[in-house]
């Protein structure tokens, strides 16, 4: 092991200031609706959950969240992290927002950032464990993801097929999504000045860079909440693994 591996510290950045506009119900209207990472999931607010998570992982030394400007939940929600509300207009910004904080509160470039979503809550601490272990020597870094299940449809634009896809080398990304501080943060400076729609997650804005950040296998049972019917699954989960603790 080298001094840099064995001094690696590693942070979680969890970007929390999305609106979540397609889980409303249909003719729900946003300005009257909680946010998704902030509506009741078994018992707690969403984002409780995912915070739970990566509270339960020794080797993450801090968690940042980023709320959106003037988002005063964690005023009322005592949570194992430190939060600010530099959330920005798309979930790279947040991101690149979260990054600038971290530096400021004394991360290195070397230093590792687990990024993950508020509203993919039912990540488990071995999930987050299993990725820190398959990246921690990588020169890149990586992201959960998991193959894709079913068969894969080009549509022709009229709502018909117009092909059917290999997806052998298909995966869905998840996260946490794991890199170096330093090169996420110019990665995503690069991304954002250049192609700000393409960036939808941290390892595109790696990938812009001509780097090819590594697969770790996660669960279909990591899925982020989009959809209304995907709080109705969440909760069950959640529940589930409620009554199978002793
Ligand atoms: N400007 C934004 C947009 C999203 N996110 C966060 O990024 C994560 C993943 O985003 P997603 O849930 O897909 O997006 P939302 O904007 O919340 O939902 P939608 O696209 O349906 O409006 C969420 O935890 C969300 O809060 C963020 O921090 N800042
Ligand atoms: C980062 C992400 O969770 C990977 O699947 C996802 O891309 C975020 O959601 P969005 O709809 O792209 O904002």
């Amino acid at each position: 092991m080298t001094d840099s591996q064995a001094s690696a510290r590693y942070y979680a950045l969890i970007p929390c200031a999305g609106s979540g506009s397609r889980a409303l119900a249909p003719g729900a209207m946003a300005e009257k609706s909680v946010a998704k990472q902030y509506q009741n999931v078994a018992g707690q607010p969403m984002v409780m959950h995912t915070l739970a998570a990566f509270a339960a992982v020794p080797a993450v030394r801090d968690v940042l969240v980023v709320v959106a400007p003037g988002d005063d939940f964690f005023e009322h929600h005592s949570a194992p992290c430190v939060v600010r509300d530099c959330g920005g207009d798309s979930r790279a910004r947040s991101v690149r927002n979260g990054l600038h904080d971290l530096f400021e509160q004394g991360a290195r470039g070397d230093d590792w950032v687990l990024v993950h979503d508020a509203a993919r809550c039912l990540v488990t601490p071995a999930q987050i464990e299993a990725l820190i272990a398959a990246c921690r020597d990588d020169a890149v870094g990586g992201l959960l993801a998991h193959r894709l299940p079913d068969t894969l449809k080009q549509e022709d634009g009229a709502g018909r097929v117009a092909a059917t896809l290999p997806r052998a080398d298909k995966w869905l990304a998840q996260t946490p999504q794991m890199f170096r501080i330093g090169l996420l943060s110019r990665a995503l400076d690069a991304a954002l000045a250049s192609e700000p729609d393409a960036v939808t997650d941290e390892a595109s804005a790696i990938e812009a860079l001509g780097l090819a950040p590594r697969l770790v296998p996660g669960s279909a049972l990591n899925f982020k909440v989009t959809y209304p019917e995907d709080f109705a699954l969440a909760e069950q989960v959640l529940r589930g693994r409620d009554q199978d603790k002793p």
